[in-house]
């Protein structure tokens, strides 16, 4: 697996790395350093003059690493003034802050002390990393409402902006939805990403995300016992997008002696008069994204409105669940879709019959609804693993209101229950795969797999219909016989490619056009597809990172005078 593209909790962060310490290989004091250069080489390569920088350390090996960062800032030429608590932190953070000692003095940690030094260059929270374990209080939290100020200079993150739950990417103490905390211009995180990084404001809050290895590779077995968590992101490649190595290349690339059924065939159920719109948009995306044949099957009355283009489309009307049970005789239908504009009271008599031929099957809107109004006890009870349910919050909320509930109830304890912990519960419960719909999409299956897609750049994205193309191209995927997760995955990951080449603008009827270049580009090759705006990312890798360090220990040694204690603050 591609690096960088499993997430870890802050528990199996930090099990793996206690693994790495117990194995006698590595010491903290050594992952700390090592977390502290990797930070302060990704400053110096985005601010290569050295300039003024106040350091924010907190109580715990957070603040160890911010006096890491601040000696090797030092030594590069930069200006620094630390901020720091008079605690006991552990004994590798209380080493890195002892080295500090002997080359600069250390400032009290509040509001009034930061304000007096904010004249900077930059500020680096050094404050709370993985290690929050409750809502902030009193002259730290005075500090943390400071970081939200936007007029501030460049802030980079240690790990996170301080205040973030990792897990979930809330706020511990404040409002769920609506808070806001600390900002980050770049945020350094170590090893692997957390949940908190691409959950709800996590992802808007960090800014550019960078994960730097910190050697821990040998002990990532450790985490392999839970559930895998995998981050889709568009600049990430991962197993499921369709690199030429990846297996999902070849269901992608039709054979070129392939008869239309070896590609499937999509059944995407209608609603009555005036309603079909929805259920045409989810048959144009699965026939854009390659299912062999794609029917639209409305009732009997409503077939008419159906004349006319896409011509490929194959129109026969259902009229209710035993006509639908009759059509699913046959066996060469790979795959449905229920719901778009059915009408609740349709894909309620239609749900039975679609979901006992077992086949994959994606339940969206309307059919969510349906499932909502059954008595509690048997709402879920013939659904399947192959069954993909696709709500937004409002839909999970009446699927799963206990969980919705725990999702926006302010707790001032962390971690906080996460929209990835709210997805594998109803994915559990329902015994069905589960995609949580949002900026940031959650997809888990009922044994606990999962993945994370978070866009923060496609506001346009949220349109009437864009949801109604994003089933039809799960079914299309589905019905191409890719597993479900799979087909979830990619499906949401082609969605927001089709949305972000389209640009501003956008509305659901454009999304199915743009698939057939995102998957020429794809099968031929082009990185670029990945990259907002289909452009090719100049972006900083690790080896960079360590080219730069090597180069700063040269240098350190070569020139001794970099050595010298704080210079004064004054003059620019
Ligand atoms: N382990 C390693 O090998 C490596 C770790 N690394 C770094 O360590 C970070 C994790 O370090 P950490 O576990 O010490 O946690 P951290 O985020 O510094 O904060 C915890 C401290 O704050 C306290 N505290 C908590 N909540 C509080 C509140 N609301 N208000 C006030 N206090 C509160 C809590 O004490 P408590 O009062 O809960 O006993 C504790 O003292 C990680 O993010 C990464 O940056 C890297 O160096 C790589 C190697
Ligand atoms: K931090």
């Amino acid at each position: 697996m591609p690096v960088g593209s499993e997430i870890l909790t802050t528990a199996q962060m930090r099990a793996t790395e206690s693994a790495a310490m117990s194995s006698g290989r590595v010491t903290g004091a050594e992952l700390m350093e090592r977390a502290g250069r990797a930070v302060a080489g990704h400053i110096r390569l985005r601010w290569p003059r050295p300039g003024r920088a106040v350091v924010l350390c907190g109580p715990g090996n957070n603040g160890g690493d911010g006096y890491v960062i601040a000696q090797h800032l030092h030594r590069a030429g930069w200006q620094l003034r630390v901020l720091g608590l008079a605690n006991q932190p552990g004994p590798d953070a209380a080493q890195m802050r002892q080295r500090w000692q002997e080359i600069g003095p250390i400032l009290p940690l509040d509001a009034a002390t930061f304000a007096g030094v904010q004249d900077c260059d930059l500020v680096i929270d050094a404050i709370f990393g993985t290690g929050l374990t409750r809502a902030p209080t009193g002259p730290i939290a005075a500090l943390l409402a400071a970081l939200t100020d936007p007029s501030l200079p460049p802030v980079v993150a240690v790990d996170c902006p301080s205040g973030l739950c990792l897990d979930s990417g809330g706020w511990p103490g404040r409002d769920r939805g609506t808070a806001t905390g600390a900002r980050a211009r770049l945020t350094v995180a170590f090893d692997r990403p957390k949940p908190g990084h691409v959950l709800e404001s996590g992802a808007f809050r960090c800014g550019e995300l960078v994960i730097a290895d910190i050697g821990l590779g040998d002990w990532h077995h450790i985490a392999s016992n839970a559930p895998q968590t995998l981050l889709l992101h568009p600049a990430i490649p991962t197993p499921w997008l369709p690199a030429p190595q990846g297996p999902a290349f070849s269901l992608l690339a039709k054979p070129a002696d392939g008869h239309k059924f070896l590609s499937g065939h999509a059944l995407i159920l209608a609603g009555g008069p005036a309603r079909g719109g929805a259920a045409r948009l989810s048959a144009r995306a699965a026939l854009r994204v390659g299912a062999g044949l794609v029917t639209l099957a409305p009732p009997v009355d409503a077939l008419a409105e159906h004349a006319g283009p896409p011509d490929a489309l194959m129109r026969q009307p259902v009229e209710d669940a035993s006509d639908l049970a009759d059509m699913l005789a046959d066996s060469r239908i790979t795959a449905l879709c229920l719901g778009p504009g059915c009408g609740i009271e349709r894909a309620a008599g239609l749900l039975p019959s679609a979901l006992a031929c077992g086949r994959p099957c994606v339940l969206d809107a309307d059919a969510l609804t349906a499932l909502s109004q059954r008595p509690k006890a048997e709402r879920f009870r013939d659904l399947h693993d192959k069954v993909i349910l696709t709500p937004h919050m409002g839909e999970f909320a009446r699927l799963f209101p206990d969980l919705a509930n725990r999702l926006v109830a302010a707790d001032n304890t962390g971690p906080l229950f996460s929209r990835l912990d709210a997805a594998r519960q109803a994915a559990s419960r329902a015994r069905a795969v589960l995609l949580l719909k949002g900026p940031d999409t959650v997809i888990a299956t009922p044994d606990g797999s999962a993945l994370i897609h978070t866009v923060t750049d496609l506001p346009w994205l949220a349109t009437a219909g864009a949801g109604d193309v994003l089933a039809g191209l799960i079914a299309g995927l589905l019905a191409r016989s890719l597993p479900p997760l799979q087909a979830a995955g990619l499906a949401v990951q082609l969605h927001a490619l089709a949305a972000r080449r389209f640009g501003p603008g956008l509305t659901a009827d454009d999304l199915p056009d743009q698939i057939p270049a995102i998957l020429r580009d794809l099968l031929e090759g082009a990185s670029g597809v990945f990259e907002r705006g289909g452009r090719k990312k100049t972006g900083i890798d690790e080896m960079q990172v360590k080219e730069l360090h090597a180069r700063i220990e040269e240098l350190a040694v070569a020139n001794s005078f970099l050595e010298r204690k704080l210079k004064p603050w004054g003059g620019k």
